[in-house]
């Protein structure tokens, strides 16, 4: 494992990690302008496509989006929306809109990312009516705050708070209204990594002790001890951006330790070469057509570096139903859970040609 390299003060790393929000959002600003997927909204974040980027950062792109879209969609259906979503670290995430659009918000849908990624963010959404009509639109008090660090609308807040000062975070989600009754879906897309260990763990414990039922999406690297992690470290060390939290990205196993150590009942990672396997696969084949990719190797490597790891705790028993729906549906259905009413391991449900990563979620 590479050395991790000291940096001069703590503010040129957090700038560094600040950064890394743009990175994500030109990326899937490049893929969308190709077809991959769509996504009416990122265009008043990035006006530019930008550079191009290569098909095999596209389709990563799109396993990543697909991935965390297939489980989030799939709490909000199960919750029938009476549930609410905090996207940890949400840079310039465009899910309410889409959410918004497809009928599909769950009753409030939280943001935090560090004050400065979130002025940003509500600079772009003063000033730009797409942005903020669907906002609006959804919005039925006159109690709308919408200030440089802070928006609080009925059903959409964005809130900066530093994610390692968990009091602090658990305080300012508490005055936008935050019910710790309600399920509640936590998302984090290539964040935790950057925090230490002890502090992700701080974060998750935190999750797992404020909510009865939960499912906690995290998206990140994985394997990062082998040759081609310790090229991916040292890239984002020349950029002066370290992996602070790298060490739990060795397996799926330290990824999955991580949650179960905190508090959570159960805890599933796949990496990305198994979730592009399990995503629909007719639209796979369509991405596919977009662009001619001639290092499939260096696609399957990279899919290999990351993975999703989604932990739950299930008080109000919302996998139940499907549980009873499974095992009495016979077929492939009924190999997918094993007679203690348990899920199998991993392999054996990735191995389910029949089954969707969505009904993989609870
Ligand atoms: C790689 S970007 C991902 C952004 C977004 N989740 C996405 O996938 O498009 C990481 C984000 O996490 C945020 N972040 C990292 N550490 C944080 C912390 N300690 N507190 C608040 N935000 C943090 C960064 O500012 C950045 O916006």
């Amino acid at each position: 494992m590479a050395a991790r390299q000291p940096f001069a003060d703590a503010d040129t790393a957090d700038e560094a990690v600040r950064a890394t929000c743009d990175d994500a959002t030109t990326c899937k600003r490049f893929a969308t302008s190709k077809g991959y997927w769509k996504d009416s909204s990122l265009q008043y974040f990035v006006r530019n496509v930008g550079e191009r980027k290569a098909p095999e950062i596209n389709r990563g792109y799109y396993a990543r989006v697909q991935g965390v879209n297939l489980l989030l969609d799939a709490f909000l259906k199960k919750t029938q929306g009476h549930c609410q979503v905090i996207n940890l670290g949400a840079g310039l995430d465009t899910t309410f809109w889409r959410l918004q659009e497809e009928n599909l918000l769950p009753r409030k849908l939280f943001e935090v990312d560090f004050p400065t990624v979130v002025a940003r963010k509500i600079h772009h959404i003063k000033t730009k009516p797409p942005l903020s009509k669907p906002i609006i639109d959804v919005h039925s008090t006159d109690s709308l705050l919408l200030e440089s660090h802070v928006l609080d609308s009925d059903r959409f807040c964005i809130i900066g708070a530093d994610l390692r000062d968990v009091p602090g975070l658990d305080e300012k989600l508490r005055r936008f209204q935050l019910d710790p009754e309600l399920p509640t879906l936590l998302l984090s897309e290539c964040v935790l990594v950057y925090m230490t260990p002890s502090q992700s763990s701080s974060l998750v414990h935190w999750a797992a002790q404020t909510f009865h039922t939960a499912m906690f999406i995290n998206y990140e690297q994985v394997n990062m001890s082998d040759r081609f992690g310790q090229v991916m470290i040292e890239n984002l060390q020349r950029r002066r951006c370290a992996l602070a939290g790298v060490e739990l990205c060795q397996s799926l196993d330290s990824q999955k330790e991580r949650f179960l150590r905190a508090g959570w009942d159960q805890a599933n990672a796949l990496d990305m070469m198994a979730v592009y396997s399990v995503l629909p696969q007719d639209d796979v084949a369509r991405i596919e057509r977009l662009e001619f990719l001639d290092e499939k190797e260096l696609l399957q490597q990279l899919l290999q570096h990351y993975c999703i790891c989604w932990a739950t705790k299930d008080r109000l028993n919302l996998g139940e139903t499907r549980r009873r729906l499974h095992v009495s549906g016979g077929g492939a259905a009924r190999r997918c859970w094993t007679s203690s009413g348990r899920p199998p391991s991993l392999t054996s449900r990735v191995g389910s040609a029949s089954l969707g990563l969505s009904q993989l979620a609870f």
